[in-house]
C-alpha cells in the first residue's frame, strides 16, 4: 500500500508553462494555426508531461499485462482458458501479432506475468514473473480479488514504470487473458452505470447464448454488491482481474514519473478510465489510440474525453492499436523540433 499511497500523492498536473511556450513555438512556424490538429496536441501535450519543448519517442516500451480470470468457469468466452498462457509465449517469442509490430515499428516488448494460471515453463529475458495468485477468483462467488492482492497488482504496474522510466521515453500497455472483456465489462458497468447492451460485446468471439449469459452474471455481481457507481479500487477488486490492476498502476506510475503512455483498445481502456477515477490527473499523461470494435469502447473515451486517433477495426488487445500509434507521437515531436518560421523560410526561399 505504500507504493500506491506515495504515487498518489506525488502525481501532479501538467507543466503549463511548457506547454504554452510548445504552442507558442508552434503556432510561429511557417503553416496556418493548428493545421497539424491532433499531431500539435500531443507535441502540446508531451511538453506538458515533461516540463521540456522538445521531446523524443524513440525509445518506445511495451508492456503487456497477462492474467486469468475465475469467471471463465460461467462460459463467458468461447476460448480455452490455457491460451493466455501460450498465447503469452508466443508474444514473447515475436510470433504473435504484438511481438511481430513491437519488432516492426521498433519497440521493446515486456511481458508481465502478474497471475497467469499456469506459469510460463521458460525463461525470457523480458519476462517480469510478479504473479500474484494463479488466476483470480470467480466474481459470482466473491470478489474476484483480496484487497491485498489488488494493492499488489496496481503496485506492480507502478513499480513497471518506476523501474523502466530511466530507459524509456514513451509507454505503451496491452493485456492477455481469456475472459478479459468479460472482467473490463464488468468494471466499466460498474463505474459509469451505462446501458450494458452499449458496453457488453462478444470478445474473443461469443455466441448468443454466451452473451446473454456475460451480460447476466456482470449486472447480477455489480448490482447485487452494490459496486454502481462505486469506489474504483472496490470496483476492481471485486469484478476487475489481476491484469487490469497491473494496467491501472502502470497508468498511475505514468502520471507520476512524467511519461506519455499510450492508450490501446477496450482492455487497456477500462483500465485508463479505473486510473482516472482513482486520479483525474492521470487522464494529462494518456494518448488514446484505437477504437476497438469492443462496443464499449464509446462509453471510455466519452468518460475519460479523448479521441481515439485510429480506427483499424481491430478488437485484438495486447496492445496491438496503440504500438502502432508510436510514428504518430514520432511525428508531432519531429514538427514542433524542426519545422521553421516564416522568416526563417524566407530567407531560404523567398
Ligand atoms: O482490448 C480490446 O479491444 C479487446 C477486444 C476483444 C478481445 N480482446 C482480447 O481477447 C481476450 C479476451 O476475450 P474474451 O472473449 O475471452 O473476453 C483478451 O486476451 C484480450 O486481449 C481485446
Ligand atoms: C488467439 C487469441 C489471441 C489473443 N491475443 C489477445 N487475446 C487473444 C485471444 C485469442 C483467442
Amino acid at each position: 500500500m505504500k507504493l500506491l499511497n506515495e504515487t498518489l500523492e506525488y502525481i501532479e498536473g501538467l507543466d503549463r508553462e511548457a506547454q504554452e511556450k510548445a504552442k507558442k513555438r508552434l503556432d510561429s512556424r511557417m503553416k496556418p494555426v493548428e493545421s497539424l490538429g491532433k499531431l500539435e496536441k500531443i507535441a502540446v501535450q508531451v511538453a506538458g508531461i515533461t516540463g521540456r519543448v522538445f521531446n523524443s519517442a524513440e525509445r518506445r516500451c511495451h508492456i503487456v499485462a497477462s492474467a486469468d480470470n475465475g469467471i471463465v468457469e460461467e462460459g463467458v468466452s468461447s476460448c480455452p482458458v490455457e491460451y493466455t498462457r501460450i498465447v503469452s509465449e508466443a508474444m514473447l517469442n515475436k510470433i504473435a501479432a504484438i511481438g511481430i509490430l513491437c519488432r516492426s515499428i521498433g519497440a521493446d516488448f515486456k511481458l508481465v506475468d502478474i497471475g497467469i494460471k499456469n506459469s510460463i515453463p521458460r525463461e525470457y529475458p523480458n519476462l517480469y514473473n510478479k504473479n500474484i495468485a494463479r488466476g483470480t477468483k470467480n466474481f459470482v462467488h466473491g470478489a474476484a480479488m483480496s484487497t491485498e492482492e489488488c494493492v499488489a497488482a496496481v503496485e506492480a504496474g507502478i513499480e513497471m514504470i518506476r523501474d523502466l522510466k530511466e530507459d524509456y521515453d514513451v509507454f505503451s500497455n496491452g493485456e492477455m487473458g481469456i475472459a478479459n472483456t468479460t472482467t473490463s465489462s464488468a468494471v466499466l458497468y460498474g463505474i459509469t452505470g451505462a446501458p450494458l447492451d452499449d458496453i457488453v460485446g462478444r470478445g474473443g468471439g461469443l455466441s448468443d447464448e454466451g452473451l446473454m449469459k456475460k451480460k447476466r452474471v456482470i449486472k447480477e455481481t455489480v448490482e447485487g454488491n452494490n459496486l454502481l457507481k462505486g469506489d474504483p479500487m472496490e470496483i476492481l477488486k471485486h469484478v476487475g482481474g489481476l491484469d487490469i490492476a497491473c494496467m491501472v498502476g502502470m497508468y498511475l506510475g505514468a502520471a507520476r514519473y512524467r511519461k506519455p503512455m499510450l492508450i490501446d483498445g477496450f482492455i487497456s481502456g477500462v483500465a485508463a478510465l479505473a486510473a482516472y477515477k482513482i486520479n483525474p490527473h492521470t487522464r494529462e499523461y494518456m494518448i488514446a489510440t484505437h477504437r476497438s470494435e469492443e462496443p464499449g469502447v464509446k462509453v471510455i473515451l466519452e468518460e475519460l474525453q479523448l479521441e481515439a486517433m485510429l480506427n483499424m477495426d481491430m478488437r485484438l488487445g495486447e496492445g496491438t492499436g496503440a504500438v502502432l500509434a508510436y510514428p504518430i507521437v514520432t511525428g508531432a515531436l519531429e514538427v514542433i523540433k524542426n519545422m521553421k518560421k516564416v522568416d526563417e523560410v524566407y530567407d531560404l526561399f523567398g
